[in-house]
């Protein structure tokens, strides 16, 4: 693989990460809710081919079916690879292999794009536009209750929530990342003052059998993504992940190459997880590096030693180097000093984007 560099954005602690990212989000926000013109989206170079030479052991794949115009797996066995099933377009016909994926999917939307340009007023743009956003669970959720809740420039009731990976136990559960988020983030927002926001979690009834949860999770994300345009792959405006010590970031652990491998599918699920809950669902590394904006969060001593494997041994495979790789120029990290104690890497002080002028780090 080559070695693409992400920016990585040094602080002195907890505190001073939560500002900081806090400032991120609203900056994309602001990004996605302001008319974009066609040029904003030439940096979806999404390479499936660089996400492909950037898992480890795994052969070169470059042909993907490319008819369907969303996921194209009716009714998914338990793995999804494009080798090991066949491919239906919507219509349930099956799709013949076709030219290269990620270009074409290029060539859509700058399609898409230039006909909204043309089409729509920048009023109706502007009143339409949505911010969409991914968020995983863990101490990301802490991070963004300190650092956005005391914002006063958060348009909430504009923004679309979607989790990067859900545990499946009940909401009301200390390991539910929707359940977390709802008592940290959303019951907490002023509502009447800035809206509110939607968010679209798992369907609790559908806990217990992993498969039917991430193939019901997907349908909503196609339902959210692809009933006005249809689309290949989702594109969130900022996907927020965090990494935890085994190196697993949404519910992408490890070692487990068939869902790191994973083409097709938006949503997978995920058995046997060798960390917290066992059974989960997660979205893919492709709809990850598909995002405009990738950001991990990383902060703790306990973070130090895999840190240093993802930036100092990038062909190593883990899942935030393979991120790294296929969402490159797209990607930062903010991590405390603690968690990039005995890492080398090029630090950057942050500049703050949105209302505030300060510089932490
Ligand atoms: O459900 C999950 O397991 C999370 O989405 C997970 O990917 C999380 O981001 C990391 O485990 C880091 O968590 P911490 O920041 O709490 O270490």
């Amino acid at each position: 693989m080559t070695t693409n560099v992400p920016k990585v954005y040094a602080f002195h602690d907890f505190s001073d990460v939560a500002i900081a990212v806090a400032d991120y989000v609203v900056y994309a926000q602001n990004h996605a809710l302001t008319v974009k013109n066609k040029n904003d989206r030439k940096h979806s170079n999404t390479s499936l081919n660089s996400i492909n030479s950037a898992v480890a052991a795994e052969p070169s794949q470059n042909t993907i079916p490319s008819t369907a115009t969303h996921p194209v797996h009716l009714k998914k066995n338990k793995s999804h690879t494009l080798l090991n099933h066949g491919v239906h377009d919507q219509t349930g016909n099956a799709a013949a292999p076709m030219k290269n994926y990620s270009n074409i999917n290029i060539e859509r939307e700058k399609e898409k794009d230039n006909s909204r340009d043309n089409k729509e007023s920048p009023l109706n743009v502007v009143k339409e536009k949505r911010f969409r956003i991914a968020l995983s669970g863990g101490s990301l959720i802490q991070v963004l209750h300190e650092g956005l809740l005391k914002r006063d420039d958060v348009q909430w009731g504009k923004w679309d929530i979607y989790f990067a990976d859900e545990r499946l136990v009940p909401f009301d559960s200390e390991n539910s990342n929707y359940g977390l988020a709802k008592r940290k983030i959303f019951d907490l927002i002023d509502t009447k003052k800035y809206g509110k926001p939607k968010v679209y979690h798992v369907n609790e009834k559908l806990i217990k059998d992993p498969q039917e949860c991430a193939d019901n999770y997907e349908k909503i994300l196609i339902k959210g993504f692809a009933g006005r345009d249809s689309v290949k792959l989702p594109m969130f405006d900022l996907f927020l992940l965090g990494c935890a010590p085994d190196g697993h970031i949404a519910s992408l652990f490890p070692n487990f190459q068939e869902t790191l491998r994973e083409k097709l599918a938006w949503v997978v699920p995920v058995e046997g997880a060798p960390s917290g809950p066992s059974n989960r669902i997660s979205l893919t590394i492709p709809v990850i590096c598909h995002s405009h904006r990738v950001a991990f969060v990383v902060e703790g001593s306990t973070k130090a030693p895999v840190l240093k494997t993802i930036m100092e041994r990038p062909e190593k495979g883990l899942p935030s180097s393979i991120v790294n790789e296929g969402a490159a120029g797209r990607v930062s990290w903010f991590v405390d000093n603690d968690a990039l104690s005995d890492v080398f890497v090029t630090k950057k002080a942050y500049k703050f984007r949105s209302a505030q002028k300060v510089t932490v780090g």
